[in-house]
């Protein structure tokens, strides 16, 4: 997992434009007889792949993979996650949802480390199948969900002005590495696949942007800790082309940090959300 983890890390920007970058060095290289490297907050999404499944398949539900986007993600981290160790992943239904021109699917995964059995986070992904939708009465459209909604990742955006502000060009490569971290769809990587999911050229995977603006967030508000990071809940408004630069806007409220993550080329949000902090002391 170590391996795992270090490229993960270089997926979602790690050390792009300084390779001895002093607060993001830890992710990839272990210094000074470290045992093992840090891991991201954010690798936990990657957990999830590990369940075998390679499809969403609810009895009933039919719609065409190609046209899948990714909607939302939360995330939940109980323990730092440790750069070793098996997985055991226990998946269920949170939540169904029929928009009429869409259908919406949302998996919740809790992530065990199979040594000790500890709970080591909890993902729910949200999967927004464009054309799945009008398969309930149209004057009662079927919803469900089973979680708070002070959990859902939609949020509302200051008006004042940002606490803190990054930028971060990704590399026109970014998807091809970043797939290598297990997330194989080619619409991150066939211009084919791309055309007949409506995008001109292949599209950046919406983890690896999480994972872009969460990188941000660590730098700019938690000092380099990623271990401060106890939850991420990001909605994915808009695709991101690979190559494009991500300007991550972050305001602080309690010990949460409203985002917005826009591409600077198109002048476009991309990404909203929030993540909760632990232990945030000291003021900022
Ligand atoms: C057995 C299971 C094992 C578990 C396995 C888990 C596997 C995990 C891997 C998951 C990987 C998924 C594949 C990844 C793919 C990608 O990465 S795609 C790239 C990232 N995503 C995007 O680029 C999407 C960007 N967003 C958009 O393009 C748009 O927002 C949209 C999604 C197309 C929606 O726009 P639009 O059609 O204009 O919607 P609206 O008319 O505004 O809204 C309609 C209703 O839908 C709600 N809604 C809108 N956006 C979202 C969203 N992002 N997420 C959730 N819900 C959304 C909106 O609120 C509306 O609802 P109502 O208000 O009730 O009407």
């Amino acid at each position: 997992m170590n391996r795992d983890a270090a490229l993960y890390a270089l997926g979602v920007g790690v050390c792009l434009s300084d390779a001895v970058d002093g607060v993001e060095l830890k992710y990839v290289y272990h210094e000074n007889g470290q045992g093992s490297i840090k891991v991201l907050p954010t690798f936990a999404t990657l957990l999830v792949l590990r369940s075998g499944a390679s499809g969403y398949n609810l009895p009933g539900l039919e719609y065409d993979p190609r046209l899948l986007l990714h909607g939302q993600q939360y995330i939940e981290l109980y323990k730092p996650l440790p750069s070793s160790c098996h997985i055991h992943n226990i998946v269920s239904l949170a939540g169904l949802h029929d928009k009429g021109k869409a259908a919406i699917l949302e998996i919740e995964t809790k992530s065990y480390e199979k040594e000790s059995g500890d709970l080591l986070c909890m993902n729910r992904t949200t999967v927004f199948l464009r054309g799945a939708g009008g398969f309930s009465k149209s004057s009662k459209p079927f919803s469900y969900t089973n979680y708070p909604m002070n959990q859902n990742p939609a949020v509302k955006i200051p008006e004042s002005k940002p606490f803190s502000v990054f930028e971060d060009r990704t590399q026109p490569s970014q998807a091809l590495l970043y797939r290598l971290s297990g997330d194989y769809n080619p619409l991150h990587s066939d211009p084919m696949v791309a055309k007949v999911a409506g995008f001109s050229q292949p599209i950046l995977h919406g983890l690896c942007t999480l994972g872009f603006a969460v990188r941000a967030i660590i730098k700019c508000i938690c000092r380099g800790d990623p271990d401060l990071i106890k939850s991420v809940a990001g909605r994915f408004l808009l695709h991101v082309y690979p190559g494009e630069t991500l300007v991550t806007e972050m305001w602080l409220e309690g010990s949460r940090v409203i985002y917005r993550t826009k591409v600077k080329e198109r002048k476009r949000t991309v990404l909203s959300g929030y993540v909760g902090l632990r232990g945030l002391t000291s003021s900022l």
